[in-house]
């Protein structure tokens, strides 16, 4: 079976490269044509539009940057819509507000294909070592077929029924986790700045209720400012802006989360936007300063 990938930005190189060494054949596609580069040499085709890739492919994964984005891979000229149709599947993994996963599916079910959303949880090691988390819904047949690739690229997949509720079901985590992400750099700070340890404020933290994998892995390269991206702080920004939307749409009052956004915009600001998301400690730090 060929499948198609769209897009090998950190997410995407990571999950592709784990569908071709488990003997998927697959063809790529990327803007930035070198991105191929890897994949091509791991035995991967390349095809030169999305629609090329979708022409071939049965079905075709995206994993794109944002809403913007995942629309026009679609819709423009030379998009996946010239070439869907009846028998091909689309699988978008970016990260997207539900309105515009509807307009997606809308515009491929109406050419006869099949659509599914399927965003994921878990960063750039995640996806390397295939244990994403991965929240589908649309097309159960196309979910069915797709079965084999998440469970490459995933440890656990969710099917939630219709489209729309795997894009809010991953807004609602990535919401808590930026509003989690600035408590905790506000802690690193309030201990630094009363004379503690960080070190040992991870430490404790580790050992009582409120451990967890993002403080384990973020504490020790936050200490040092290392902000390598794994998951760049621009698309946790758009991921805090599109649940906030969603919070408005419900009258769901998130005064947390939209202080969090605040800061991550302030830090898009200040240029740390390509960084990674930890790097809003560098925003909190600077905002202590002018105080
Ligand atoms: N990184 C993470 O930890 C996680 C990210 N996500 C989500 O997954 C998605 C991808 O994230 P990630 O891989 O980190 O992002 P990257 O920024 O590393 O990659 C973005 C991808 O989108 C492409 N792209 C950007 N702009 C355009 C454009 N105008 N036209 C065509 N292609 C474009 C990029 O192409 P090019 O190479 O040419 O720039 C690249 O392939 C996002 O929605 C993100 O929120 C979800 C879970 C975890
Ligand atoms: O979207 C980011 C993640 O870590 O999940």
């Amino acid at each position: 079976m060929e499948v198609g990938f769209l897009g090998l930005g950190i997410m995407g190189k990571a999950m592709s490269i784990n569908l071709i060494r488990s003997g998927f054949k697959l063809t790529v596609w990327n803007r930035t044509l070198s991105k191929c580069d890897e994949l091509v040499e791991l035995g991967a085709s390349i095809g030169e539009t999305p629609a090329a890739v979708v022409k071939k492919c049965n079905y075709t994964i995206a994993m794109l940057s944002d809403p913007s984005v995942a629309l026009s891979v679609v819709f423009d000229k030379d998009g996946v819509l010239e070439q869907i149709c009846h028998g091909k599947g689309y699988i978008d993994m970016s990260t997207v507000g539900a309105d515009t996963s509807s307009k997606i599916s809308e515009a491929i079910t109406s050419k006869g294909g099949s659509f599914l959303e399927a965003p994921v949880s878990g960063s750039k090691k995640p996806a390397e070592d295939g244990q994403l988390v991965i929240l589908a819904a649309g097309e159960k047949a196309l979910y069915d077929e797709a079965i084999p690739a998440f469970d490459i690229m995933g440890k656990k997949s969710f099917f939630l029924g219709q489209v729309g509720n795997g894009a809010k079901m991953k807004l609602v985590v990535n919401m808590i986790m930026g509003s989690m992400m600035n408590a905790f750099s506000e802690g690193l700070v309030l201990a630094d700045r009363s004379g503690l340890n960080p070190h040992t404020l991870l430490d404790v933290l580790d050992l009582g209720g409120i451990a967890n994998p993002m403080f384990r892995l973020k504490g020790p390269t936050m200490i040092q400012n290392n902000y390598s991206p794994a998951f760049p702080l621009k698309h946790q920004q758009k991921d805090m802006r599109l649940a906030l939307a969603l919070g408005d749409e419900n009258a769901v009052s998130m005064p947390v989360a939209a202080a969090a956004n605040e800061a991550f915009k302030k830090a898009r600001s200040l240029g740390l936007g390509d960084l990674d998301f930890s790097a809003v400690y560098e925003t909190v730090k600077t905002l202590e300063h002018s105080s």
